[in-house]
């Protein structure tokens, strides 16, 4: 039970994602990228893996905190693991994030479950198996026949219909389009999705994060109008006060805070001062699978349901073990990639869709991801 070892493996990956200048993603040809895979090993060869980029489990962290507080320890002692841990970022000088805290507490649960053959989501207390997914489309662009117009939007909302999703979300444009961010293309966009796909699919938007409230009231007023089902992230959310004043004026349903900081303690404060009608958290955006689970129980607790950011495994398994959540996000998908083509580290996908639009959580021990360690020895670059 106790841990003896922390390793890191970087190793190369192709993918098709590019990142533009303000960090979305956007397709573009086949490079190769550099992938971290944590690993927790115990004194009786146990392990427990995670993926995250290479810099968020750098050397001086992995040293200088990681290690510190989990060589000696019992594995199964996660709540107080990641209390050390999280008490650690104040003094760190920044350089202790969520994100790291995210992959130990990860890999912590995998070797949890892959000790006692067991998927994490039965661990955590499963409430169901298989989750309705949204499809969650990539932020526009200017790429011919991609989603460069309302028009192709409203075509690729198709697309994922037929593929079997019962819910979309927009990321509309946002710079470093030429012309974005504008409101009235956001709507056009919106206004081209309900079309294309009529009144019975879920529509969301999730928009660019820094429009003023009259902006984002103006784009709100629109969307309720489409039937939309959410609006999300259309402000800074490092302003609360905002997002209370855009939910105390809009029917639509306001979600948040996605990337705000401050885990679970913040995302109490927003729930308590009315900031949003649904809440949200994420594994990497909080710290964990722990603060994640932390996030979803205070929010039944005030009867408000709890969407989780992203895709994998990891927030699969959250989705898994909770009631107050209605929805997998799963994406981020364009006309150009094939998402169901996964990711060539792992021999099958984490998130399997069927035609029905419900994504099934593997039954494979732990975090459930079908690793090719044979690929990543192969592709090692340290
Ligand atoms: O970088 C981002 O803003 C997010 O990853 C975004 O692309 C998407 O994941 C999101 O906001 N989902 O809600
Ligand atoms: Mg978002």
């Amino acid at each position: 039970m106790i841990i003896t070892d922390v390793e890191v493996r970087v190793f190369r990956t192709t993918t098709r994602r590019h990142s533009d200048s303000a960090g979305h993603a956007h397709p573009g040809p086949p490079h190769q990228v550099e992938q971290a895979m944590l690993t927790i090993r115990t004194e009786d060869g146990q392990e427990g893996h995670s993926f995250t980029a290479p810099e968020i489990v750098r050397p001086h962290v992995i040293e200088k905190f990681v290690k510190k507080v989990l060589i000696g320890q019992d594995y199964r002692d996660r709540e107080r693991l990641w209390q050390d841990l999280a008490h650690w970022q104040r003094g760190s000088a920044a350089q202790l994030t969520d994100r790291t805290l995210a992959v130990v507490d990860c890999a912590l649960w995998d070797l949890a479950g892959r000790a006692t053959n067991t998927p994490v989501y039965k661990l955590i207390g499963a409430y169901r198996d298989k989750v309705l997914a949204y499809g969650s489309i990539m932020c526009g662009d200017e790429i011919e026949g991609g989603l460069a117009t309302p028009e192709d939007y409203g075509r690729f909302a198709e697309t994922l219909v037929k593929r079997g999703y019962k819910g979309i979300k927009l990321h509309t444009w946002m710079p470093p389009v030429s012309w974005a961010p504008d409101v009235k293309m956001d709507i056009k966009a919106c206004a081209a999705v309900r079309e294309a796909v009529g009144p019975d699919i879920r529509l969301m938007i999730d928009a660019f994060h820094w429009y003023s409230r009259t902006d984002a009231l103006e784009l709100g007023r629109g969307l309720e109008k489409l039937g939309f089902d959410w609006i999300e992230e259309p402000m800074d959310e490092q302003s609360m006060s905002s997002y209370k004043w855009l939910a105390d004026n809009l029917d639509i349903p306001v979600v948040g805070p996605e990337s705000a900081a401050g885990k679970h303690w913040h995302r109490a404060e927003w729930v308590k001062s009315g900031a949003c009608d649904i809440l949200r958290t994420g594994v990497n955006d909080v710290g964990g699978i722990t603060p994640a689970l932390k996030t979803m129980h205070m929010a039944e607790s005030f009867g408000i349901e709890c969407e989780v950011h992203g895709n994998t495994a990891m927030n699969l398994h959250v989705v898994a073990a909770v009631k107050n959540c209605r929805w997998y996000e799963r994406g981020l998908l364009h006309p150009f990639l094939e998402y169901d083509d996964g990711h060539d580290y792992l021999k099958s996908l984490s998130d399997p869709m069927d035609r029905d639009g419900y994504v099934h959580v593997p039954d494979r021990p732990g975090l459930g991801e079908d690793i090719d360690f044979a690929f990543i020895e192969n592709n090692r670059v340290r």
